[in-house]
């Protein structure tokens, strides 16, 4: 290189470098949030969160635990972005009157830009969400139920399968397969039968785990989740093999959209509304303009994970800690062996939620559970905001993850115990406006009715048709890592599924 050229590279360089330490001295110093407390670090620069996820692969949640101990309610955790751990502010932030963005570099690293989930204006995620409500309606949701049962029934049987030659059965993977199947058939009236495959290890199920990790890489660099996006996948394999999961994810459910989108007649058949049949219906893509190409496939995508992840991990979790406590398991089933005596004849939906030990227990895993556990980031309007009695300015970008809610001490006493019978105390009412795992207001969980019926019937089978036994599982082995939902390390939750003939 000639040196005309080398000294301009270094001037720029210097330049460059000159110009990031001035902004960073002007985001510790002169910034409208210069005043919040944090580490100087993440006050100067967003690589402190780069550094801590990607470099020190640290769970954010669990270092935003530590953070707050040293600093207070509000942290500031980037050069513009506040978390708060009172769990009054998180009324303030996810209130249902609100109408704040998603805040850009987190949502469209999953990927999803053009579904429910991924929209970050609340007008055009309405307008997409007003389609799929009606699906997800509690009426719909009753009328569903007889698939949801056939789904558990299936999983019942492998489970009795593994135990009738030896095997406890990896329950994460289990019950990620009974969702999976769950939503791909309310998706598309088509099952990728996840849970007949050998010990769970459904391509899917594994593509799905092994894509959480890569989370953090695709939401600290954009550029790099784009260029992988872009590339065929035997190219995204090579050039990638870390991200293999989310490539492996996209081929197979690329496979389904496409099945669906070149013969429609496979929705004929469906004996049940499926959520193609609202995307696909002429009346509502001719009145929808947010119906570009590519809106399919990443709705399915959002379905498979909000729908999948989350089901199947608040469902692991409630069994860990119930198979833990002998006497809350036998209280348990007693209760359901009252409301469903002749084993041939399961209660309906209804039936099942009138059991008040049953119904505290799911609520009680959806609290102890991580569920969508990152601080889901919003955007203060223009007006600025009140925000656990501080004023914040526009622009900010602020967030809470529900963890601190639901393990603050000050509601729930003795949080780190998985006690059900704290929502059914004297004292409880009141309680029920903390149990944020849906989260609140307008950007809450879409899916949730499909999740409390996925939870009833799951929970009251599993109790009434087989007799469990952990295999060895310890509460460590359920250690997390944030990666938007948790991504869970260490040994499955492993169990022996003994059949209960009567
Ligand atoms: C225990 C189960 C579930 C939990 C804990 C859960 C939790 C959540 C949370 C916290 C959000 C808000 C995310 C954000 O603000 O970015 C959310 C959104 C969403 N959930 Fe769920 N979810 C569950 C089950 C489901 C199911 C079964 C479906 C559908 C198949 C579903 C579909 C959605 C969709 C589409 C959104 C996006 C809504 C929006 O952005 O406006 N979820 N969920």
């Amino acid at each position: 290189m000639e040196e005309g050229k080398i000294y301009l590279l270094v001037i720029s360089i210097l330049a460059f470098v000159a110009y990031r330490v001035v902004q960073g001295v002007y985001n510790v110093f002169l910034h409208p949030l210069s005043r919040f407390p944090g580490p100087r670090a993440a006050a100067a620069t967003s690589w402190w969160k780069t550094y801590v996820e990607v470099v020190r692969q640290e769970s954010m949640v669990h270092v935003l635990v530590g953070l707050h101990k040293v600093y207070g309610d509000i942290v500031r955790v980037g050069p513009n972005e506040l978390h708060f751990a009172n769990p009054e502010a998180y009324h303030d932030i996810y209130r249902s009157e609100l109408r704040w963005d998603k805040e850009a570099k987190l949502y469209e690293s999953f990927g999803e830009d053009r579904s429910s989930f991924g929209l970050l204006r609340y007008g055009d995620a309405k307008q997409r969400k007003e389609v799929l409500q009606p699906l997800f309606s509690r009426r719909a949701i009753l009328g569903m139920q007889e698939l949801v049962g056939e789904k558990v029934d299936h999983l019942v049987q492998v489970l009795v399968k593994n135990q009738a030659v030896g095997k406890s059965s990896d329950m994460l993977f289990a019950l990620r397969c009974f969702t999976v199947d769950m939503i791909l058939d309310f998706c598309f009236a088509k099952s990728v039968d996840a849970m007949d495959e050998p010990d769970f290890a459904a391509p899917i199920v594994v593509a799905m785990d092994n894509s959480l990790p890569t989370f953090h890489m695709f939401h600290h660099f954009p550029w790099f989740r784009k260029t992988i996006l872009s590339l065929p996948p035997w190219l995204a394999l090579k050039a990638s093999p870390e991200t293999a999961g989310l490539t492996q994810l996209q081929v197979i459910l690329g496979k389904q959209v496409k099945d669906v989108t070149t013969s429609p007649s496979i929705l004929e058949a469906s004996p049940h509304p499926t959520i193609y049949h609202r995307l696909l219906d002429p009346k509502v893509r001719n009145s929808n303009l947010l119906f570009e190409d590519g809106a399919l496939f990443d709705e399915a995508l959002t379905m498979l994970f909000a729908g999948g992840v989350t089901v199947g991990d608040t469902s692991m979790t409630g069994f860990f800690h119930i198979l833990d406590q002998p006497t809350l398991y036998s209280a348990l089933r007693s209760e359901v062996l009252k409301a469903w005596p002749n084993i041939n004849n399961p209660p309906t939906l209804e039936a099942l939620e009138s059991l008040p030990l049953l119904t505290a227990t799911i609520k009680e895993s959806l609290r102890v559970a991580p569920g969508a556990c990152s601080p889901l980031l919003r955007i203060v309007p223009p007006t600025g905001a009140t925000i656990n009695g501080t004023f914040i300015p526009a622009s900010t970008i602020v967030g809470m993850s529900s963890f601190f809610v639901h393990q603050s001490a000050a509601i729930f006493s003795d949080p780190g115990t998985f006690n059900p019978y704290r929502w059914i105390s004297p004292d409880s009412s009141g309680l029920e406006k903390w149990l944020v795992a849906f989260s609140k207001g307008p950007r809450s969980c879409l899916g949730m009715n499909l999740a409390w019926c996925e939870l009833y019937l799951l929970y009251a089978t599993l109790l009434r048709r087989v007799e469990m036994r952990l295999d060895g599982t310890k509460r460590e082995d359920l250690e997390w890592r944030d990666c938007f939902t948790p991504f869970y390390p260490g040994r499955h939750l492993r169990v022996f599924c003994e059949g209960v003939e009567k």
